[in-house]
């Protein structure tokens, strides 16, 4: 097989050509932007992808989406052959790729089939899929021209959720050992886990099998339906918000990021006092609980909550194994210091914090045996090592352990299925909520009682060039601009529990400013003075941020 470097310019130049001219970065969640702006950056990920596949003899994932971003936004983003988030080092090749002139592009191509020495003979897969953005589908087609164009086999996977198509990555890479390729296969790994766990009794003192769940009218609607189907009476999932059948538009007052970011009751989903609902986002990686009490008050479990439930059930799990496992819990600046305090003292788990973005929080988490990651918005899971999977695959049929300990290890086992290991999963880490809850017997309430969050507040302040500003320890301190750092701390001190952070956003064109203190009111002021002081030190332009 030979490949026709002119195919990659002639195919540029008729059909993808560059339409925007300033420059776009690979972010945190790979391109992001107004979906009509994406055409030629969707080829060019094609072309991407072939070159990473090779570079990786592996099969490389694209997926289309934008998560919870507004309906007329979509972007992209490659998946490395763990299933995993592209290496960073290709990020860069990524933003190289998608900004070069057409003309240049065929030699940008061959640059980095030299420099990384790649061999083009190799017969590669790249595995594509997308959310249901009205967008998608054209975006998708423009993806596949760039994967032909360099020779490579597109396997298009249509509609699927995003950790999904993690999932299906991992499963070709590993020839289905993490599980079946194919939708149903997802569905098959994840339900039997579940049901074993769970046993002929459904529910179990204070938990009932039944949750309100707002499907945010995206993938996350339209792929829980397998999941009711399957499940049927074992877990009653009431499901709203699904454009199929509604009007809603995609994550219009709804999904995990407005009820976290707005801190409200999403549209769409009826209010039953003490009822646990869950909402999750756009492309269904992220996850939050909730309900409102007889007086129709919000309360919010956020991913800082998952991740103390999962910890601590780990934990208690892995002590009844006998086992000598270490587990960790990673977190984000973002975390509720309540959560954090939480962790710590009460739970005893070491806890790391690392910068915003998944791929920091993952590659943490995979340094202890079992690695638990959230972050505050929702999108986390638990990864274990093959340390921890050999040692429990040996208990659970040995007969070194007692009955007891042989059992938990069991237990583990088939909690480990029920969960997406690759990435945040929505659903899977709906399952794994749901499981903890039966198995301690708890409604959301007694969940709640575990620790009090502090009132929080994130704030976004727009400034000339947000790149400004720098940061270090996990972007909890400031370095530039010079004296800002300083300003923050005396702001700080002036509040019981006070705690601020800013540092610009990898995903918007803003800086974000996160704040908590003891009290609401308390929370707000600190947050808008913090906010101030960013835009008077850091350039702030357009309306200065209003002081509570
Ligand atoms: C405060 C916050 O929620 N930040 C989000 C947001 O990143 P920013 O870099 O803050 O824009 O989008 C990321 C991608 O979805 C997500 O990983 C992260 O947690
Ligand atoms: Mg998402």
């Amino acid at each position: 097989m030979t490949t026709s470097y002119r195919t990659v310019y002639a195919f540029a130049r008729e059909m993808h050509p560059k339409t925007v001219k300033h420059d776009i970065q690979y972010g945190t969640a790979g391109f992001r932007t107004k979906a009509s702006n994406l055409g030629y950056i969707m080829y060019r990920m094609g072309l991407l992808a072939v070159l990473r596949s090779r570079y990786k003899q592996g099969i490389i994932g694209v997926m289309i989406t934008a998560s919870h971003n507004p309906e007329c936004d979509n972007g992209v983003k490659l998946i490395d052959p763990h299933g995993e988030m592209m290496e960073q080092s290709w990020e860069e090749l990524a933003t190289k790729v998608a900004n070069v002139q057409d003309d240049e592009l065929e030699q940008t191509i061959r640059d980095i089939v030299q420099d990384y020495n790649i061999d083009m003979s190799i017969r590669v897969n790249i595995l594509i899929g997308k959310d249901t953005r009205p967008s998608s589908p054209s975006l998708a087609k423009s993806v596949i021209d760039g994967v032909l164009a360099l020779s490579g086999k597109p396997i298009d996977f249509g509609i699927v959720t995003t950790p999904q198509m993690h999932y299906f990555v991992k499963c070709r890479n590993t020839q289905n050992e993490y599980g079946v390729a194919t939708e149903e296969g997802y569905y098959t790994k994840l339900v039997s886990a579940f049901k074993k766990l769970r046993g002929d009794k459904y529910n179990n003192k204070n938990y009932e099998n039944r949750i309100l769940y707002d499907g945010a009218n995206g993938v996350g609607a339209k792929k829980i339906k397998y999941f009711q189907e399957r499940l049927g009476e074992c877990l009653k999932i009431v499901l709203y918000n699904d454009a199929g059948i509604g009007t809603g538009k995609l994550n219009h007052l709804c999904g995990a990021d407005y009820v976290k970011s707005q801190q409200l009751f999403p549209t769409g989903v009826p209010s039953e006092p003490n009822q646990r609902c869950a909402s999750v986002d756009g492309d269904a990686d992220r996850i939050v609980f909730y309900y409102n009490d007889e007086n129709d008050k919000f309360h919010l479990l956020d991913g800082d909550r998952i991740a103390t439930l999962v910890a601590s059930y780990l934990k208690e799990i892995v002590s009844e194994t006998g086992l000598d496992l270490n587990l960790g819990l990673v977190q984000t600046a973002y975390a509720n210091g309540a959560s954090t305090d939480y962790i710590t003292e009460s739970l005893k788990v070491p806890v790391a914090c690392v910068s915003t973005g998944v791929k920091y929080l993952h590659h943490k988490a995979l340094e202890f045996d079992i690695g638990v990651y959230f972050e505050a918005n929702g999108h986390g899971t638990v990864t274990f090592s093959k340390n921890a999977k050999d040692k429990l695959n040996q208990a659970a049929k040995g007969n070194i352990l007692t009955e007891s300990q042989q059992q938990a290890a069991s237990k583990l086992l088939a909690l480990i299925d029920v969960i997406n290991e690759t990435v945040g999963d929505a659903i899977a880490d709906l399952l794994l909520v749901e499981t903890i809850l039966h198995a301690k017997g708890w409604n959301i309430q007694d969940w709640e009682q575990t620790y009090t969050d502090l009132p929080n507040k994130l704030l976004k302040v727009t400034v000339q060039d947000r790149n400004v500003i720098t940061t270090k320890d996990a972007e909890r301190q400031c370095v530039t601009p010079n004296g800002l750092q300083e300003e923050i701390n005396d702001l700080v001190k002036k509040y019981k529990r006070g705690r601020s952070f800013v540092r610009p956003s990898g995903t918007e064109d803003i800086v974000r400013v996160y704040a908590e203190a003891s009290t609401k009111e308390e929370c707000d002021k600190l947050a808008a003075q913090v906010a101030q002081k960013v835009y008077d030190l850091a350039g702030g332009i357009g309306n200065p941020p209003l002081i509570a």
